[in-house]
């Protein structure tokens, strides 16, 4: 008879942010079961290729090309979903939901366009949805937002939410360094997404924004909504000329109440050298909110990366094991005999 509950996990995708997830659980076992009194287990990874090298070592049994092995496994109570994609992700994610399985996902492709269904699904099926790595990386905004800041009006967000164009920007500023050499680097360090488009078009900080400003304002607000600009037009020349006006220019999102609307838009800016948001270089990320009684918070940290963001999405688990779902299932099971 087992002591502990042994949580089988499904992980969607084993590349920078999958990868990061089992050295977290790998690092430190103790922790979950320490703080959610859950051991957890890895049963079952989806890959495309599973002849990959990979950046950890794991059985190759584990690995499988086929999803409805995982999702329809009757053991598996948590689904990690850390493979990107949208149309494809979003039935697999609503059949895991269906499948009465908990959902943590790093993915704001899919949660920017299908949050408010999944959401909707998962309330539906008992189930826990979280999408924590999802914005800004480490940034523990989301929740902020919803807990911490839940009775304030907030009346702006404003943050650097794309860690590739911020690395991009601030090699270009601080070293002279070439936009293609630069952008080479943040997708060899596991920033970029799939299709690096996402992250320079300002497409990626637009999702981000989109959730951040639907839960920041308790409205949905469409991606479609959101006016969106990328760097891809930033040169030396641009970037000397934001220099000469004692400025630096930063990929922008902004989300505004105005009356009765909600105004979100990204694009590039030129900010004061005295600025918060003129001293986030590198990968970093940075949120700013105002809020009525607030006044102001501003938010700092590593906003992708496989560890920076692996430690997002555990913090999600650890909320899923805490949850008063995963309890009574326990409860069911200690009923059972099945454990002590
Ligand atoms: N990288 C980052 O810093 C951050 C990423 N995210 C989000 O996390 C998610 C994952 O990103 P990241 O780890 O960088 O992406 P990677 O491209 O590094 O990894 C994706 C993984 O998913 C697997 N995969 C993708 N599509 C399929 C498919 N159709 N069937 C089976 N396996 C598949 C790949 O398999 P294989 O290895 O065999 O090709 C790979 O292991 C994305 O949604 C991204 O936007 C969120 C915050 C930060
Ligand atoms: N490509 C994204 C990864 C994290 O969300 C970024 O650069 O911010």
């Amino acid at each position: 008879m087992n002591r502990h509950p042994v949580v089988k996990i499904g992980l969607l995708g084993l590349g920078t942010v999958g990868s990061g997830v089992v050295k977290m659980l790998e690092n430190h076992p103790e922790a979950l079961l320490e703080r959610s009194g859950n051991d957890v287990e890895i049963t079952k990874i989806l890959v495309r290729d599973l002849d990959k090298q990979r950046a950890v070592d794991v059985p190759r049994e584990r690995l499988t090309q086929n999803v409805a092995e995982i999702i329809q496994d009757p053991e598996i109570d948590i689904i990690i979903e850390v493979m990107g994609g949208e149309e494809e992700t979003k039935q697999i994610v609503l059949a895991a939901l269906e499948q009465g399985k908990h959902v943590v996902t790093a993915n704001k492709d899919l949660i920017a366009l299908h949050g408010a269904e999944l959401s909707r699904i998962a309330e539906e099926n008992g189930v826990e949805l979280h999408y924590e790595a999802a914005v800004a990386g480490a940034i523990p905004i989301l929740r902020a937002l919803r807990q911490s800041m839940a009775a304030d009006q907030i009346v702006e967000v404003m943050g650097i939410v794309n860690g590739t164009t911020n690395y991009i920007l601030s090699k270009m500023t601080g070293e002279g360094a070439s936009y293609d050499e630069v952008l080479a680097e943040a997708q060899m360090l596991g920033y970029a997404e799939a299709d690096p488009y996402a992250d320079v078009s300002g497409l990626d900080a637009a999702r981000k924004m989109a959730i951040l400003a639907s839960i920041a304002f308790h409205r949905p607000v469409a991606l479609a909504d959101v006016a969106i600009q990328g760097i891809e037009k930033i040169t030396q020349e641009k970037i000397a000329a934001a220099r000469a006006q004692g400025g630096v220019i930063k990929l922008i999102g902004r989300a505004q109440r105005v009356g009765a609307d909600v105004l979100v838009s990204v694009g590039p800016m030129v900010l004061s050298n005295d600025h918060p948001l003129a001293l986030v270089n590198d990968s970093y990320n940075a949120v700013h909110v105002r809020g009525e009684a607030l006044g102001e918070a501003m938010f700092y940290g590593r906003g992708a990366g496989m560890m920076p963001t692996a430690s997002a999405v555990v913090g999600d688990l650890l909320a899923v094991l805490r949850s008063p779902q995963m309890a009574q299932g326990h409860a069911e099971l200690r009923l059972a005999g099945v454990l002590r």
